[in-house]
This record gives structure tokens, C-alpha cells and sequence, in this order.
């Protein structure tokens, strides 16, 4: 059975000197946990701050949760969990304190959650901010953006200068709300091999358009790493061999293998296309 749609883009442009942010057409079904990846400046923050009305688009629509925000902004914006990479909680308060500063916020603000969320992340409750190491800050906004039961988790950049352990806790966590709660998550990352984990889709920006949208399953099976040239391939130079990446079309040999998330993305925007004829 096909999902509904909790967030649908269509025809959105934002424009700052020098850049152009074009997406023709965008679908996020519930229960989704969508990896947002692209290069340093591709807009990936862009189109978060717009899907979280941060930011007014120049033209084009954004429906969240069957609304918009012209119409619904509050009710939509109670539905939301948002974690970026700066922290915006005040540095003097201790998670005791936020708690009640979020209950007062969120009617659906869950305490006893919150509490399990802080003892399964070892976080002390009267410490204050400012004397949490960079990895407990970052577990503790994710604590309070669970805590009120989001059915959408926005992330930009959450888990970058943290540790693998730490990053896969918080990635566990989040696909269990996805499993379990049908959440949705959508969360940009630079660490594509974290996303290779746990996304269940791709969406891939290059210069403001979206180069790529594929299922996990569909996409890592799509290429394979070979050092054979072939007809129709994309080639990247590399400093000691050439590899080549080719689109599978029948079995997939002994001698190759699929090619990783990475790899992929740096042989579709670094890669050079090699079409039938070409010779190099
Ligand atoms: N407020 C702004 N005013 C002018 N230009 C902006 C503004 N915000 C972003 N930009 C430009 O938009 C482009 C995309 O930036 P954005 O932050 O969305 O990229 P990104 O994919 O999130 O990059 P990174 O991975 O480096 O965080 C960049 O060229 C940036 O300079």
C-alpha cells in the first residue's frame, strides 16, 4: 500500500546572488527516513529553512502534513521536531529547565519520555549547557525533539564532530521512531556512509536542482565498481587506477561489486560520462 504524502514541493525557486534553488517536484511519504545529501552549497540548509518556513520561497508551493503553512504555520509547526547543528537552547539552563519551558510549548510534550530519552542518552538533568561536551548537547536536542511525539524530525548537519558511537546511537534512536511510530525523518548529512546505514531514501542536491531521488534498495543496486572500461560508463581518475562505475544491466560479475553511496555521488558529479563512440 502506497503511503500519503507528509510533504509535497512543487515548483519552489529560492534566489540569492549567485545561486539558484529549482525543485520541479519533491514527495515525502510518512515513514520515510530520507537521507538529504549534496555537495558544500548545494542548498540542502536552504530547502530546510524553507520546509520549515525559516525562509519564504520566491514562487512555488510547500504542503507539510496535507497543510500550509499560509494557513496552519502553528498547528504545523507543533507536529515538527527540528535539530540543527548550532544549538539554540540558552547556555545557563539545564535539561530540567528546558523540560519546562518545552511543556509549555508543546501540548503533546511527553515527561516521562523525555526522562527515558535523557537516562538512555546518560545526559544529567541539572547540569547546565554550558558544561555539556559537544556530543551530549547534540543528544539533548534530539531528546527534546522527540519528546513531544513529532510526526516529522527535521535534522541539517545534527550529527557532524561527533564521534561514530554517539552518531549511531542517535541514528538507531531515530530509526526505531521511524520503524516503530511511523515517523518521518529527514536529515542532512555530509557522512554519506551513516546515511548508507539508515536512510530508506536519497534525495541528492547539486547546484540547487535535484540530481537524484531513489530508494536505498533501488539505488545501491543500480552501479557497480569495475576497472574495465565499458560502453556506457562514468569514469573518475583517481590518483594510482581508473575506476569505472556502470549502470547494472544483468548480473552482477564476480569481479566487481556495488558501488557504495559515496562513490556514486562523486562518480555522477565529479565522473566524467562516457557515451558509446567516445574514446579516452
Ligand atoms: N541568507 C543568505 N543570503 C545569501 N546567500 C545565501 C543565504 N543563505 C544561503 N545562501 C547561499 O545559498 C547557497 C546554498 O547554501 P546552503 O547553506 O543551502 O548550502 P548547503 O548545501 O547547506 O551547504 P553546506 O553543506 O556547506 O552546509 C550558497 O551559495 C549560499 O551562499
Amino acid at each position: 500500500m502506497q503511503s500519503k504524502p507528509v510533504i509535497t514541493i512543487s515548483e519552489l525557486t529560492k534566489n540569492y546572488e549567485g545561486f539558484h534553488l529549482h525543485i520541479d517536484e519533491l514527495n515525502i511519504d510518512a515513514g520515510s527516513f530520507v537521507g538529504l545529501i549534496g555537495e558544500n552549497g548545494a542548498g540542502k540548509s536552504t530547502l530546510l529553512q524553507l520546509l520549515l518556513n525559516q525562509i519564504r520561497s520566491d514562487t512555488g508551493s510547500i504542503r507539510i502534513l496535507g497543510s500550509s503553512y499560509q494557513k496552519n504555520e502553528q498547528q504545523i509547526k507543533l507536529k515538527l521536531g527540528v535539530v540543527l547543528e548550532k544549538n539554540f537552547f540558552p547556555l545557563s539552563f539545564s535539561a530540567s529547565q528546558i523540560k519546562k519551558m518545552m511543556r509549555d510549548i508543546y501540548p503533546s510534550w511527553d515527561e516521562a519520555l523525555f526522562l527515558t530519552l535523557l537516562q538512555n542518552f546518560a545526559l544529567p538533568p541539572t547540569k547546565k549547557l554550558k558544561e555539556f561536551s559537544r556530543g551530549m548537547t547534540v543528544k539533548l536536542n534530539f531528546a527534546v525533539a522527540l519528546a513531544h511525539h513529532p510526526q516529522i524530525l527535521f535534522a541539517d548537519e545534527a550529527t557532524s564532530g561527533l564521534d561514530p558511537i554517539v552518531r549511531r546511537e542517535i541514528l538507531a534512536l531515530l530509526e526505531s521512531y521511524v520503524q516503530k511510530q511511523k515517523m518521518t525523518v529527514v536529515l542532512s548529512s555530509h557522512i554519506l556512509s551513516d546515511l548508507e546505514q539508515v536512510a530508506s531514501h536519497f534525495v541528492f542536491i547539486h547546484n540547487g536542482e535535484i540530481l537524484l531521488q531513489e530508494n536505498r534498495a533501488d539505488l545501491l543496486k543500480r552501479f557497480i565498481v569495475t576497472t574495465k572500461k565499458h560502453k556506457q560508463c562514468y569514469q573518475l581518475k583517481q590518483a594510482e587506477t581508473t575506476k569505472y562505475l556502470v549502470e547494472v544491466t544483468g548480473k552482477k560479475t564476480t569481479d566487481t561489486r556495488y558501488a557504495t553511496l559515496e562513490e556514486i555521488l562523486l562518480f555522477l558529479v565529479k565522473g566524467v560520462k562516457i557515451d558509446e563512440g567516445t574514446t579516452i
